[in-house]
This record gives C-alpha cells, structure tokens and sequence, in this order.
C-alpha cells in the first residue's frame, strides 16, 4: 500500500540507459510493485562481446555491496564472481613492490567485478520480474519531461517509438540525454571538468599453466607521480591493466620505440607480464579515452523526472567510487520511496535537497586523490602521513578511521567523512605541533645546560 487510504498505486516508470545503475534500478522499482520499461542505446549486453574502450573491471566496495544486497545479488558478486583485493600492491620504479593490506584486523577487501558480467547479471535478474520490460538498440532522442512523453529512436530500424511515464528516471551516463533536458529548466546549475589524464586499458594475460601471473587479490599500484598505471585481477586469471596519463604523454608515444623506451624506464617490471608484443598491440590498437567529472543539481524535473548515477554525478577514477555512488543513490532513492509512501514529489524534491552535497564530496575526493597521486605520492611526507594514518588505526579503529577506508569501507555519508579527515588534520597538525614545541623546548634547555654551565 502507497497511497493514505491503503491501497496501491502502481506507477509507470521509465528508465533511460540500461547499464549498471539504470538496470540496478528497475530492480529496485520492480521490487515495489511498478511497472518498468528500460530503454537502452546499446544492444542487449548479454549477447555482445566485450565492449572496448570502457573499464572492462571495476571495484566495488560497501556502498555498492549494500545497493546488491537490497535486490538479492551480493552474495553471489561476492562468493560467485567478484575477486577480493585485501590491499593495494604498490610496484617501486625498480620492480620491487610492497604490500598495504586495507585492513590488518577485519581483513575487509574491495572486490574486482567485471562491468559486463554484473551488467548481464542485473539485467538477467529483472527477467524474474513481469513488470519489467528491457527495450536494447533504443536511443532517446527527444522529450518532454514535465509531461512524462519520451521519444526514441531505434538504432536499427531508424524507427521513431513516442513513450509516456508517471516517472522518467535518467540513468544514461555521463553524457546524459535526459540531463541535457533538465538543463534546460531555470535555477539548474551543471559544471563539468575534463582533466588532462586520459586513460587506455591493457591487458597482462594469464601465465603459462592459465594462472595469475601476479599475486590476484591484491589492486596492483604503479604510482609514478604524473602517471599512474593501476592493474584489477579478472575471473580468467587475466588483468585489467589501466594506465593514466596526460594526453601530451600518449600523443608523445607514437612509435614502437618510444613506447618500449617509456615502459622500459617507467613500467619495467609490468613488461614481461604484459609481453612486448601485445603492449604494442593493445597500445596502438586503442586510444586514450578523456575524463570527465559533472556536478549538476537539481536532479529532479518537479514530479517527473530524475537523474542518478555518472547523469547526475561523473566523477575521476581516482577513488574507484563512480558505480559505488550510483549504486548507493538506488539505495537512497528506495529509502524515500518507503519513507514517502511512493509520493513522487516528496521523494524526488528531498533526494535532490540531500544526496548532491555527497555526491559534490566524492568528485571532490576523487579529484583531490588524483591530484594527489600525481604530486604527493612521491613525497616522504604523504607516505609518512598513511603511516601514521595506519598505525593510529591499529591503536583506536573505532576512533581514527583514514580516509580511504571510510569512503570505501564505510556506508558514513561522504560528506561526513571529510569532516572526520579534517578533525584528524587538526589533530595530528597540532599533536605535531605540540610534539615540535615540546622537542624544541627540551632541545634548547639542554643546549642551555650544556653551554651555560648549569650542570
Ligand atoms: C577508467 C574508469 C575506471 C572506473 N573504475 C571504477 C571502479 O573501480 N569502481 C567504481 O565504482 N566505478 C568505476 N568507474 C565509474 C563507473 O564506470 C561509472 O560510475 C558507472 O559505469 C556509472 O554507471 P551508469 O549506469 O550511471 O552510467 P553508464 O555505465 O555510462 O551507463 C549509461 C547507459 O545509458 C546508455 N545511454 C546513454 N545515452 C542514452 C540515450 N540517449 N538513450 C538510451 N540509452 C542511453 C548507455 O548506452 C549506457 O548503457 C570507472 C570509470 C572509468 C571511466
Ligand atoms: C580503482 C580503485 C579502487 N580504489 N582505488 C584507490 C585509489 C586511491 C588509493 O589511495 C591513494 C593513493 C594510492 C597510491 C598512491 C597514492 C595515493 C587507493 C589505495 O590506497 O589503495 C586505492 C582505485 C584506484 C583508481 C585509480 C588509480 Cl590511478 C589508483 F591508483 C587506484
């Protein structure tokens, strides 16, 4: 029951992009009864092959786990599918490498999924529903929001379908058709942000016997200040192998031997694994795709329309937290379903009131990580800081929680996890300072003993 007098208002959603938040979603709205259509650009992912130029893996953490669990998919991501990395495996310029686990004491772990699979597995699960209807090669071309009418064109066929909503949910990625409408309505704020650094997938093969060639569960890290080169372990004993760059650099190597000379003096240890040949290959077979960060609010059209996922909020990889923040705004949005009774202007106008402060803090934690790994990964003073970061956490876990494992082990609102970094900034700056005040002080008066003759 949704309504005051305890009957049941079915709704006729309307899902725009099926891939892994908007098919999240219609599991989400199947679950409480709704009609959904999902109309997707792309064909049928269950029957393509891989799709390039898109992180074939991705990690998901907590806040994604918990959007799963709702719909009755975790354990099987988990226990099924997903590869658990229980730390990050940093390479030295030398080849040798070190190992940070995430979690010395509850060994809590980020898994690496693939995208197609979990795709394939939320679209495979919203076949249990009746109430769910998949449209593939369908691509929004026109709407009008405030009268819940959408028009699509079939990429096949060029065939024109006009559709009409109770609810239009965009769920169509970074370059979102239906954000590009709500643009147009008054008081809309967008900003978007390309970053210099593109990003190129590589690939190290399984070995010879067709297992890991690297230690799988652990996320591989080649930090290198201007470029980083990350690697997530694959269901097939393969790695996904992604390297950031600024686009100057990849323009720069544009040969066989410019690229060897550059993973020879950057990257030595990740060439044998790689193979000369397929580094070649995949390099030049491919180009670097651009970054892109939006921040927009707000997120609804009035009663009618609404946006989530990267339409609502692309952000840097740098925090890998992209499908992790869509996937939690699909738990957001289902708790305001419950909280309001499936009252669409209470539920739409408080998910735009709340959820944009945490997803400004993402982008903004995932963009201040990229600055970070390009400039202070290098610098003894950020490695001292995780140090110290870490071994407090040993001392007060419940206390001291660093950053990275509130934003990716925690379900605190990101927003809240800023705050507690900047508490801790205050803390240690002064502890510092105190310790610094204290050492100089014991300092001087031992100088003065010495010199002065106290003794
Ligand atoms: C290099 C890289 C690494 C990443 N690593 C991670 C990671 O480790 N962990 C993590 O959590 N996130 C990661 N992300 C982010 C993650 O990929 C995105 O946040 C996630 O894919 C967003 O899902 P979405 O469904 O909102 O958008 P998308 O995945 O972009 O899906 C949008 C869908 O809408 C469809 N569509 C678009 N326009 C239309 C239209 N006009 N009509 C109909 N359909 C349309 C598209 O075909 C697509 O299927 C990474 C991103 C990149 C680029
Ligand atoms: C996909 C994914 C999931 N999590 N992370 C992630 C991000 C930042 C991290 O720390 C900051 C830091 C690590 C290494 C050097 C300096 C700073 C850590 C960590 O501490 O393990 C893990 C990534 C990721 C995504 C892109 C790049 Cl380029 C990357 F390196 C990692």
């Amino acid at each position: 029951a949704n309504l005051e007098n305890g009957t049941f208002k079915k709704l006729d959603v309307v899902v725009v992009g099926g891939g892994l938040v908007g098919s999240l979603e219609a599991l989400f709205l199947a679950k409480r009864g709704h009609r959904v259509r999902l109309y997707e650009y792309r064909e049928d992912i269950r029957n393509t092959p891989q799709a390039r130029g898109r992180s074939i893996n991705l990690a998901l953490s907590i806040r994604g786990r918990t959007a799963l669990r709702e719909v009755g998919l975790e354990d099987h991501m988990i226990n099924n599918h997903g590869i658990p990395m229980k730390g990050r495996n940093i390479h030295r310029i030398d080849g040798s490498t070190y190992i940070i686990p995430y979690d010395s004491r509850t060994k809590q772990c980020i898994y690496s999924v693939g995208r197609n699979y979990l795709n394939g597995l939320l679209l495979q699960e919203s076949e249990k529903y009746e109430n769910v209807e998949r449209f593939f090669n369908h691509k929004l071309i026109a709407s009008n929001l405030r009268k819940g009418f959408l028009s699509f064109q079939k990429t096949d066929t060029k065939e024109i379908v006009e559709v009409n909503a109770d609810l239009i949910i965009g769920a169509d990625g970074a370059f979102s058709a239906v954000r590009k409408e709500i643009m147009k309505q008054p008081l809309f704020d967008y900003n978007q942000k390309y970053i210099e650094h593109g990003y190129l997938e590589l690939c190290i093969p399984p070995d010879s016997n067709g297992g890991f060639q690297m230690p799988p569960n652990y996320l591989h890290i080649w930090p290198r200040g201007e470029f980083m080169m990350i690697a997530l372990p694959n269901q097939d004993c393969s790695w996904t192998v992604t390297l950031f760059m600024p686009f100057t650099h990849f323009k720069s190597l544009d040969n066989e031997d410019k690229l060897l000379k550059f993973f020879e003096k950057y990257f030595p240890d990740s060439i044998p694994l790689i193979g000369k040949q397929k580094l070649i290959a995949d390099y030049f077979a491919g180009s670097a795709s651009p970054l892109i960060a939006i921040k927009c609010r707000p997120y609804n059209v009035e009663d009618k329309a609404l946006i989530i996922g990267d339409a609502a909020h692309a952000v840097v990889p740098f925090y890998g937290q992209g499908m992790n923040a869509g996937f939690e705004d699909c738990t957001i949005l289902n708790q305001l379903f419950q909280k309001h009774h499936d009252d669409l202007a209470k539920i739409l106008k408080e998910f735009s009131d709340t959820r944009w402060e945490d997803t400004f803090a993402i982008s903004d934690l995932a963009m201040y990580n990229y600055i970070e790994m390009r400039d202070l990964v290098t610098r003894p003073s950020y490695l001292l800081r995780k140090a110290i970061d870490d071994v407090i956490f040993w001392l007060m876990p419940k206390v001291w929680i660093p950053l990275y494992n509130s934003v990716t082990f925690s379900t605190i609102p990101y927003t809240q996890c800023i705050k507690n970094r900047q508490w801790q900034d205050k803390v240690l700056n002064r502890s510092l300072l105190f310790l610094g005040t204290v050492t100089s002080a014991v300092g001087a008066f031992y100088v003065y003993k010495k010199f002065v003759g106290l003794s």
